[in-house]
């Protein structure tokens, strides 16, 4: 069979612009890492046609809503005589905040077949609404649990009675005190110990709203996990649910910060390594904890044998990574406009709102480590309601090399293992402690940290290393820090078809090719812009019946695109240039029967999920420098869609969509970001192949040699 492949340029200064059937695109920065064809696999048939589940996705689950770790007030300084490092009261510690949109945006809407007057939505900074920080989520929170006094002596379920002593510690939904037994027990340890610690929430805090904190429950299933604090009893008094658990000594925040705010390389490889156990065995019961940070691990009780033993708490970011009932790993998904974490540690596929998986918590250690030997990471000091967003894109801007300049090489060989890992790969926790093996010298009784996790597999770890051989293919390496440019075009299967492109065409001779090929009997399907000169693609497959495009200085020219819409034109495609002007094609003859627009500073992932609910689909996408314009409609010919968001060409994003049946149909760049629409079609025969290429120049060759096969 012959199978003609429509195009879809991507022009990416980084990044992308299009729309369906043609998406041209130049793109910057980041270096043409993985050149050549990409093909969808023939679609998975298991498409759910369910308009509610796209508009309204389920919360992930097992997560705690809207909580953002830094956002906690500073600890206490931990008052610990005879310990080994003196306690200072913590610096500002790392806090950040949920990315916020804060684009003062125009959200245009309207057309519709004998529509009028139009219904004209000028929605001028709406998202700011929508978009609530959730740093301000949790003060609110924190100011209502603050109105009840704490009780003087707590006793839950079958627990000892204690008497709530001095604070150890403050998060964004608990206080943590030390309780002194005052009756019944008798132990020194365990589970009617003398001094516990006390975690308590008020009812009334944000991970209270449905009952005891989730926590609980994380708790309930790790408990005796190896590195997690065993949690004795648990109940609610008064106004407080509380956890009665093993009291610890100082984080790894509080020994950093009294070590001069710099940790030894030796103490940082046991720390990495330990940790890593830790992980493992967290990640083995099947949970990822979703905020590894300096705060979350604390050392054993000073003067005690385990005084120099690691452990990992807060555990209401942990989410499972894997279904309990199937064994499955869960799927993946983005909701760009989800943050869960701290900001400062958080993995960049946290921040872009991927669904939490086992890199995530390792991505997060390796910022620890390098955080905690360096005393600093490049992305601190960001403020402001973009501070997610510009830390991210620090993130993503910062090559290994850059980070861990200084640090000895298993650090960085550790990121880089780390930030090129799958969204379900395994982690090799064997290998990955074995990086840190050169780096720990002590003896035993001298080693700074205990790594008696590391140490039990460490028996196993010569087998199977051997077993395992050198495996790792060398793999792309994500991060180069440096930036390129790079074509992206996306070819779909269609029957044959005339089909014509243009390229690197000036304003001055936009409208002669235009003309040409409407001569021809041939209507725009695609257009882009590179550099500010435009390319366009021109089909007979549109099944579009008439078509007007104009070429304005304006992104968008609201007053022309009305005029049209009361013609009964809809915006088939458009694309802006660098210069912020715009080509914007309208036809008759579209399915449409509803369209809205809006322009943007930031991706307005926010605005298109509530329009996703009003049963909008995005039909165009484009950007012109930094602004993004997205064109919604009613009645498009999709049944599901979803968005795929990143710095870099999402690879691994779409493929997995691809697999579930999405294709690409719209998609569009800036210099920072790119962002795909990917849609599952109305009616399975319409199902078709899909391909990118990405290359760096301009595709001509390709176009010309494969748009027939
Ligand atoms: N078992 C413990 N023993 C001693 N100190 C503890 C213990 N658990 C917690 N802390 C201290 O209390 C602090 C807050 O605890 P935790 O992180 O569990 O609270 P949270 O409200 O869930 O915090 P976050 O806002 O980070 O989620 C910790 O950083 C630590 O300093």
């Amino acid at each position: 069979m012959t199978v003609m492949f429509n195009i879809f340029y991507l022009c990416y200064r980084y990044i992308l612009r299009g729309s369906w059937r043609v998406f041209i695109c130049a793109w910057k920065k980041m270096p043409d890492l993985r050149r050549g064809v990409r093909q969808a696999k023939k679609a998975n048939n298991n498409v759910v046609n369910n308009a509610a589940a796209l508009v309204a996705p389920a919360p992930r689950r097992g997560t705690r809503r809207g909580k953002v770790q830094a956002l906690k007030s500073p600890a206490a300084s931990p008052v610990v005589p005879g310990y080994p490092y003196p306690m200072p009261r913590p610096a500002g510690r790392g806090r950040g905040s949920r990315p916020t949109d804060q684009d003062k945006n125009l959200d245009i809407f309207g057309g519709g077949v004998g529509r009028s007057p139009l219904n004209l939505d000028v929605g001028v900074g709406n998202q700011l609404a929508v978009g609530r920080s959730a740093e301000k989520m949790v003060i609110d929170a924190e100011d209502e649990g603050s109105t009840s006094p704490l009780p003087e002596r707590v006793q839950v379920g079958n627990s000892p009675a204690y008497k709530l002593e001095r604070k150890l510690g403050k998060g964004g939904f608990g206080q943590v005190y030390v309780g002194r037994r005052v009756s019944g027990g008798s132990g020194n340890t365990g589970p009617d110990a003398l001094e516990v610690a006390l975690k308590l929430e008020h009812r009334n805090g944000k991970g209270c709203s449905y009952g005891p904190p989730y926590e609980w429950q994380v708790y309930s299933t790790l408990n005796g996990c190896y590195g997690v604090p065993m949690v004795h009893h648990k109940g609610r008094q008064g106004e407080y649910y509380i956890l009665v658990m093993d009291k610890l000594g100082p984080s790894l925040w509080d020994v950093w910060n009294s070590s001069n705010q710099i940790l030894s390389e030796e103490m940082v490889a046991c720390i990495a390594v330990e940790a890593l156990s830790i992980l493992e065995q967290f990640h083995l019961r099947g949970f990822v904890h979703g905020d590894v940070k300096p705060e979350n691990f604390l050392l054993g009780q000073p003067g005690t044998p385990n005084e120099k033993k690691l452990y990992l708490v807060d555990l209401g970011l942990s989410s499972k990574w894997r279904d309990a009932s199937s064994g499955n790993h869960v799927e993946y998904d983005q909701k760009p406009d989800v943050f869960r974490g701290t900001v400062r540690y958080a993995s960049v596929h946290a921040h872009l709102g991927r669904t939490g998986s086992r890199r995530d918590d390792l991505e997060s250690l390796a910022y620890t480590l390098i955080f905690l030997l360096r005393g600093k990471l490049p992305w601190q000091g960001f403020i402001g309601e973009n501070k997610g967003f510009l830390v991210c894109k620090k993130k993503m801007a910062t090559s290994p090399e850059l980070l861990c300049y200084l640090c000895p090489s298993p650090f960085k060989q550790f990121l880089e293992t780390v930030t090129n890992m799958k969204f379900d790969e395994e982690p090799n926790y064997l290998k990955l402690i074995a990086h840190f093996d050169n780096c720990i010298v002590s003896s035993a009784s001298l080693r700074p940290i205990r790594i008696d996790g590391a140490l039990k597999v460490g028996q196993k770890r010569g087998r199977l290393l051997m077993d395992s051989g050198d495996d790792a293919q060398p793999r792309k390496k994500i991060r180069l820090g440096s930036p390129a440019t790079q074509w992206i075009s996306i070819y779909t299967s269609r029957t044959p078809m005339k089909q014509r492109y243009y390229y690197n065409v000036t304003d001055a001779r936009l409208h002669q090719h235009v003309e040409k090929g409407k001569n021809d009997g041939l209507h725009i399907s695609c257009v882009a812009s590179s550099a500010n000169l435009w390319a366009i693609v021109m089909d007979a497959g549109t099944g579009f019946t008439s078509q007007v495009c104009e070429l304005s200085s304006v992104f968008l020219h609201k007053e022309w695109i009305m005029e049209q819409w009361e013609k009964n034109y809809y915006i088939t495609s458009l694309a802006g240039a660098s210069n912020g002007s715009a080509l914007v094609v309208m036809s008759k003859g579209t399915a449409y029967t509803q369209q809205s627009y809006k322009v943007s500073e930031i991706f307005p992932f926010k605005w298109i999920n509530k329009k996703w609910k009003e049963g909008f689909l995005v039909t165009s996408m484009t950007t012109a420098g930094s602004r993004w314009g997205i064109v919604m409609s009613r009645d498009a010919t999709y049944s599901n869609q979803v968005v795929e968001l990143d710095f870099l060409y999402p690879s691994e994003g779409i493929h997995r969509r691809w697999e579930k049946g999405y294709r690409i149909t719209a998609a569009a760049a800036n210099e920072d970001q790119a962002a795909f629409i990917l849609s599952t079609s109305k009616k399975r025969s319409q199902d078709v192949t899909q391909e990118t290429l990405r290359t760096s120049a301009f595709p001509s060759t390709h176009v010309k040699g494969g748009g027939c096969l």
